[in-house]
């Protein structure tokens, strides 16, 4: 599992594992008239939630992840293996002080099919102050970011319109 090799004990994915709640969302993408090519479905942003796992219909595949760069996006495609897609969110980038990366991803609608796609969303639940332990911080790895109420953090990206914006927590809370 992700955080046990960050060298972080059972107990605090205990404690972690009783602070998250789940969302599940279903979505539905109209199709693009046959004389355009492609249309934007959902446009980018990082997800704010912890850890976000997508599973789209293979009709149209839609979901494209920006390269670390920023200059490219890549389509996100499902493997044969596992038809899911995993995005990491804003809060596990903060609980791990930054080594894993929440990456801003779009929809496109393409094609004149409709996308279904059915999104399970791990969201802090709102009493715990998120931060992150001490075990992800190092001389090399200092500590990047504050303390934060994620509802309170949610709120700030609504009102300062920081879904659109991937510096977000960076601009809320950063060190
Ligand atoms: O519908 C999808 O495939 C992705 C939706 C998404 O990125 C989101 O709801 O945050
Ligand atoms: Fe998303």
């Amino acid at each position: 599992m992700i955080m046990e090799s960050f060298g972080l004990d059972d107990k605090y994915i205990h404690e972690h594992l009783n602070s998250t709640k789940y969302l599940m969302r279903m979505m539905k993408y109209k199709g693009v008239e046959d004389t355009k090519e492609e249309e934007s479905g959902m446009e980018a942003h990082t997800d704010r939630n912890m850890l976000t796992i997508i599973c789209q219909n293979s009709v149209a595949d839609g979901i494209e992840v920006k390269t670390k760069d920023d200059k490219h996006w890549i389509k996100a495609n499902a493997s044969q293996d596992s038809s899911f897609i995993v995005l990491a969110g804003s809060m596990l980038h903060l609980l791990l002080n930054g080594r894993v990366l929440s990456s801003v991803h779009r929809v496109m609608r393409l094609g004149t099919n409709t996308r279904y796609s059915a999104g399970l969303f791990s969201v802090p639940k709102t009493e715990e102050l998120i931060y992150a332990p001490e075990k992800v911080v190092d001389v090399e790895h200092p500590r990047l970011f504050k303390p934060i109420d994620f509802e309170a953090y949610f709120q700030f990206t609504t009102e300062e319109s920081g879904r659109r914006d991937s510096k977000a927590l960076r601009t809320y809370c950063g060190l």
